[in-house]
């Protein structure tokens, strides 16, 4: 499978290692859109890709699917015009919380007959979620994150602090580089209107550590994932490249595990 991948930060380098350095079976990056292809020049030798700043000659270039591992305004300016010409693996789901966005994309991917995969990153839970939800027996969900105090506020704290307490659909909107995985948590169940959200920085902690609480008929379920953050960008974590990863291997697999 031929990847282009939209973005070039700490998300896209682990990808083009692992892949492309690698010589992964079955997928290679060839293409990269940016918006500044000369502060991103080196990459075309060290991984063997070609750049662009040009969205139509990117999407007419070698490749398959597309990668998405910008930011949340990206997809919102990008996202309808890849769907019209490629599958697409989406990693800054937030932008998928305007309900409008939403509709426009599920009245392409039917149109088009396009796929929109959209990763875990870095939490755990969604299977059960989108299971318990099928049956509509789902009362609560709830997201509680906390991640290093510096890597959230300016302000220097020593003990923690609720910088955020409330709906995802307000969460994203505040936090639009922290609160993707509250949006993809949204979309397996009740919605972005009705998915709990805290966040904390906490000056004690190195890791991001996502809580995800879930209750209905089934039982109850927490799952807490404590991520190593990645040294180029913390407020990422590393699994969030991981799910991208996953996503992308399982699309060649015949065997498919859970669900
Ligand atoms: N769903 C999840 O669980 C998670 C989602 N994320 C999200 O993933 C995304 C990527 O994360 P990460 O790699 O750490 O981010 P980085 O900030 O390290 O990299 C972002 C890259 O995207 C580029 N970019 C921004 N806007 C555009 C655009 N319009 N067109 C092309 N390239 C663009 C930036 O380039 P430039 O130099 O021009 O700014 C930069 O190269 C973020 O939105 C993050 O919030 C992260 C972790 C978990
Ligand atoms: O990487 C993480 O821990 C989560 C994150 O930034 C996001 O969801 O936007």
């Amino acid at each position: 499978m031929k990847i282009g991948i939209i973005g070039a930060g700490a998300i896209a380098n682990f990808l083009l290692k692992e892949i492309n350095s690698k010589q992964m079976k079955n997928l290679h990056i060839n293409s990269i859109l940016v918006r500044d292809v000369e502060k991103y020049r080196t990459l075309e030798s060290s991984f063997g890709v070609k750049l662009y700043s040009n969205l139509d000659d990117f999407l007419q270039s070698d490749i398959d699917i597309v990668v998405e591992a910008a930011n949340v305004q990206a997809v919102k300016t990008l996202l309808p015009a890849v769907m019209k010409k490629k599958d697409v693996v989406l990693i800054s789901i937030g932008a998928l919380a305007d309900a409008e966005l939403l509709t426009e994309i599920s009245s392409l991917v039917d149109e088009y007959n396009h796929v929109v995969h959209l990763p875990s990153g870095a939490i755990g839970g969604l299977d059960i979620v989108q299971n318990a939800h099928a049956l509509g027996s789902v009362t609560n969900v709830t997201l509680t994150t906390r991640k290093p105090a510096s890597s959230l506020i300016e302000e220097i704290i020593t003990d923690e602090k609720v910088i955020f307490a409330g709906k995802a659909v307000d969460a994203i909107k505040q936090f639009p580089k922290n609160m993707n995985v509250s949006i993809v948590l949204a979309l397996a169940g009740l919605g972005v209107e009705k998915t709990n959200v805290r966040l904390v920085a906490d000056p004690h902690i190195e890791k991001n550590i996502h809580q995800v609480d879930i209750s209905g008929d089934f039982g109850e379920a927490s799952i807490k994932i404590t991520n190593n953050p990645f040294p180029e960008n913390p407020k990422t974590s590393y699994l969030a490249a991981m799910s991208i990863l996953g996503t992308l291997q399982r699309m060649n697999r015949n065997i498919r595990i859970g669900g």
